[in-house]
């Protein structure tokens, strides 16, 4: 028998690193300038001229809305936010030891083995599940906020824009104009952002034809990891873990050396600091400034230092979970609910990517280059 030469090694890329996998037409990074756009605009004017359900309809329908499309969209949300008493009592049984994160997984995957269209996946059916999805989440969240405090769930108030409706959800009161508009940005600028990995999961999960619920369930495990969404969480906890602005460089050093990941610095795309960044912290400072009070300004402080320490050690910049993370915690917002916040934006991303993934639909299936044991026979295991 002759003997096969081995093959040449293929071009591997880990992490899918550089590798173009499709086209898109929802949003692009634009690495020379920095800069972020959806549909064409760019995100700091979106961040500085619309609301998020403006925002939510020009990802999903290519257009911002007019008033009378607005209107609409925005009473079709509204009337979509309760949940019903099956979710509401299957949700209040989850164990409290359980991150928030695995009772939107649990609340999303429910929705879906009870939509009886769950298999339709027609791009007006699949718009009215993104809605649906949409206007639910935050009631979710809220529910599970305030059902660890020891506290009722609240029920939507469909007077309220999604924003406001969030913190009457989680307080019973409405936050200032200041805070809420800080959350809104914070939600437009976490909306959508390309192929990112719970993006891509969402694609991957669509591509075998599966159902959008599956797709999402599956997008939601992939934000929950802290190299990921799961990161807003973690900045609070390590700003938490350090305490003093004095500390902030001694800590550096340490957790440096000891090779550990900081979190909320790096990007797999940017590599001179995420566009979305000056945005979301120039709405946290108003909060810090709007504050006046020493505790917060403590926090601010030990911000800014650790900033400054990773940006002259190693040339890493924040991301945008790292003043996003500060900025939850100024509202009042407990950190586990950082994350399913991020979900309650990035629904309308993952969502706009099923439809466009279905649209032009590949099986997404890469190769791998095998380095196991080569070919032997099975002993005799008698
Ligand atoms: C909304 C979002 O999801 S944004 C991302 C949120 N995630 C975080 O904040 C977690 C912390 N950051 C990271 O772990 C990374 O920067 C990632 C995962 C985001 C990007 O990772 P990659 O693109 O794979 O870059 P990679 O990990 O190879 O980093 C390149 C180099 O920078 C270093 N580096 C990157 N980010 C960090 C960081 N946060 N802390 C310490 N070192 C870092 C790496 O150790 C690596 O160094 P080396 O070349 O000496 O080995
Ligand atoms: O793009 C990425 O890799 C991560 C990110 O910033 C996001 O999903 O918003």
């Amino acid at each position: 028998m002759t003997a096969t030469a081995p093959s040449a090694t293929p071009d591997i890329h880990r992490g899918l690193n550089g590798v173009v996998v499709d086209t898109t037409e929802i949003s692009t990074v634009i690495q020379e300038t920095n800069s972020l756009t959806y549909r064409g605009y760019p995100v700091q004017d979106l961040a500085a001229r619309c609301s998020f359900e403006e925002v939510a309809h020009l990802l999903w329908y290519g257009e911002l809305p007019d008033a009378a499309q607005l209107g609409e969209f925005r009473a079709r949300e509204r009337a979509l936010r309760p949940l019903d008493r099956t979710t509401a009592d299957l949700l209040a049984r989850l164990p409290e030891t359980c991150h928030p994160m695995d009772v939107l997984r649990t609340a999303v995957s429910f929705f879906g083995a009870e939509d009886p269209a769950e298999d339709d996946d027609t791009p007006a059916a699949n718009r009215t599940k993104s809605l649906a999805l949409l206007a639910k989440l935050p009631t979710v969240v809220a529910a599970d906020l305030r059902r660890r405090r020891g506290l009722a769930p609240i029920q939507p108030d469909t007077s309220l824009g999604y924003a406001e409706n969030f913190f009457h959800m989680c307080f019973g009161r409405i936050a200032e104009p200041e805070v809420v508009r800080c959350f809104e940005i914070s939600l437009i600028l976490y909306a959508e952002h390309s192929f990112n990995a719970s993006t891509f999961t969402a694609r991957v999960v669509t591509s075998t034809l599966s159902d959008l619920y599956s797709a999402v369930t599956a997008a939601i495990g992939a934000l929950k990891g802290p190299l990921h969404g799961g990161a807003n969480e973690a900045v609070m906890h390590m700003l938490n873990e350090i305490g003093d602005p004095s500390r902030a460089e001694a800590w550096l050093d340490e957790a440096l050396t000891s090779q550990r990941k900081i979190m909320g610095f790096g990007h797999r795309v940017y590599k001179h600091g995420d566009s979305r960044v000056p945005i979301m912290q120039e709405a946290t400072d108003r909060l810090v400034a709007r504050a006046a009070d020493p505790e917060v300004t403590r926090l601010a402080t030990l911000h800014a230092a650790l900033r400054h320490a990773m940006i002259t050690r190693k040339g890493i910049h924040p991301n945008l979970d790292y003043p996003a993370g500060l900025a939850y915690h100024l509202m009042g917002l407990d950190i586990p609910a950082f994350t399913p916040i991020f979900v309650m934006s990035r629904i309308v991303g993952w969502t706009a990517h099923i439809t466009e993934q279905l649209a032009h639909n590949a099986l997404i299936r890469p190769l791998g280059a095998y380095t196991g044991p080569g070919q032997r026979s099975v002993p005799n295991l008698g």
